[in-house]
């Protein structure tokens, strides 16, 4: 998404911006149809067309210079319009000495006007409509739910995509490479290919990162509430047992893990590469699943019937926060969670203002996720979850990247956090600061389990583990 995006589809902004989504879709068809079906010769027709566009575009106040820019993909018909004339039978006429076919001529024209205001028509549906509300409003247009999940995840798709090519540019452009030069062109083409195998894995971790927050394949809609189910107050938080878990390559990952974590608690999850952490705590909302044993939170089974319920209650912030931030705003972003989960309206603003202060990035609302940086990322992908109100929240190597400041108010925010914690760490440090529990999982078992500073004491214990304290990090 551009910074153009957040400009242009600020709710509100003007009478245009405040119509429907419905509407809007409804008038461009029309519209679109209108052009197509109007005859060829009948030019003033066109002009009434190009002359209410301009009226719409001022009353929405879009640049017209925005519309400029992205109507070079009519490039290849404008071409086949201005050739017709060279090209096309029938009788010729002589215009400043070179022959020109009439039909030829009219059927450039015919091209050049209907596909010009045809592309017009929908950019400017796209300026002043954001996509995730081009969405709902075709599933208020009862459009089939299947065609709706297509397109979200077809838009979500090109986003992560022209995301990926971003952070590849930048990353050839900082090896000196050049792009805009024809004789990079061979690179171009490599950097294509491995573009959309990146985008594709990211694709997957954002779908995961998606479902995690109650996403069900379909925009939410206004009106409902959330249904929820009262927790035992009397269970613990999470009751693990027996976990066991193969992937569908038949690889096992998990061979059998307990734990068991009262309310309020905050535990470190510890262990080397490749340990199982992460096919573990993708078990506790049930992203995975079909494995054998028994996970249950405040005392509901994770299994297919209860998901929606215990999505809700275990909030998972994954290891890149670039996975669970994609909506234009870092304001959508956090709202897309709750939303899932059927807030509305005013209970939903409030909601997500105080996720974001929570995390202290309450006057980054409005900005792009990528232009935030990546620490900024980090708190608002935790406000995106912590919006969810979760019981359980599961954080994947929350300090990774981050430079010492940025680490230590990630911290002081996730200290001042009232709510049972599980954090999966490398960093030794962090968890003991964190968290005064830690388990140690390794060849997908629980192989210790026990107060943070007694298990980091163990130098045996690490050593067997492959774990090992910072240099100059003692624990006496
Ligand atoms: N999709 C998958 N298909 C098959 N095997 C997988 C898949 N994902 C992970 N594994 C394997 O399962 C095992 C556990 O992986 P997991 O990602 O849970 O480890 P981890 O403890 O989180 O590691 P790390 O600390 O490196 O993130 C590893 O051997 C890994 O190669």
């Amino acid at each position: 998404m551009s910074a153009g995006h957040g400009f242009l589809h600020r709710p509100g902004d003007s009478p245009v911006h405040r119509l429907t989504p419905q509407t809007k879709i409804v008038a461009t068809v029309v519209a679109v149809l209108c052009v197509v079906a109007t005859p060829r010769e009948a030019f003033w027709a066109f002009g009434v067309y190009l002359l209410a566009l301009t009226a719409v575009w001022a009353v929405a106040r879009v640049p017209v210079r925005w519309f400029a820019a992205r109507s070079v993909i009519e490039a290849p018909f404008v071409l086949l319009a201005l050739l017709l004339p060279f090209t096309g039978a029938g009788d010729r006429v002589d215009v400043l000495g070179v022959s020109v076919s009439e039909e030829g001529a009219l059927a450039g024209w015919n091209i050049l006007a209907k596909g010009t205001l045809g592309l017009l028509t929908s950019l400017t549906l796209a300026a002043t409509t954001a996509p995730q509300d081009i969405l709902l409003g075709l599933q208020r247009l009862r459009m089939p739910s299947v065609m709706i999940t297509i397109a979200t995840l077809m838009l979500r798709y090109a986003e992560v995509i022209v995301g990926e090519a971003k952070r590849m540019r930048v990353a050839r452009i900082s090896r000196g490479d050049d792009p805009r030069f024809l004789w990079q062109l061979g690179a171009t083409a490599r950097g294509i290919g491995s573009l959309f195998i990146r985008s594709y894995e990211r694709g997957e971790r954002v779908h995961l990162a998606m479902v995690s927050r109650g996403w069900t394949g379909r925009m939410p809609d206004g009106g409902g509430s959330p249904e929820v189910v009262a927790p035992q107050r009397s269970a613990p938080a999470l009751v693990v047992e027996r976990l066991a878990y193969a992937y569908p390559d038949g690889h096992q990952a998990l061979f059998g893990i307990n734990l068991t974590v009262e309310r309020g608690e905050r535990v470190a999850v510890l262990g080397p590469n490749g340990a199982g952490k992460t096919t573990f705590v993708l078990h506790l909302n049930g992203v995975l699943g079909g494995g054998s044993g028994r996970v249950e939170v405040a005392g509901l089974p994770v299994a297919k019937e209860h998901l929606k319920e215990i999505r809700r209650r275990v909030g998972v912030v994954f290891q890149d926060p670039d996975d669970q931030l994609f909506l234009p705003t870092a304001r959508q972003d956090v709202a897309f969670g709750p939303a899932n989960f059927g807030l509305r309206g005013a209970e939903l603003d409030e909601r997500v203002d105080h996720a974001l202060r929570a995390v202290g990035m309450e006057e980054f609302g409005d900005r792009s996720p990528l232009h935030l940086s990546g620490g900024q990322r980090r708190r608002v992908a935790l406000a995106t979850v912590l919006a969810c109100d979760p019981e359980i929240l599961v954080l994947d190597e929350p300090s990774a990247n981050l430079e010492p400041v940025a680490r230590r108010e990630l911290a002081e925010v996730l200290l001042g956090l009232d709510r049972t914690m599980l954090m999966v760490t490398h960093d030794l440090p962090y968890a003991l600061q964190l968290c005064p529990r830690s388990v140690l999982i390794d060849g997908g078992v629980v192989v210790a389990d026990g107060p943070t500073r007694e298990l980091l004491a163990d130098t045996g214990l690490l050593a067997q583990h492959r774990l090992e304290l910072p240099f100059g990090f003692r624990l006496d």
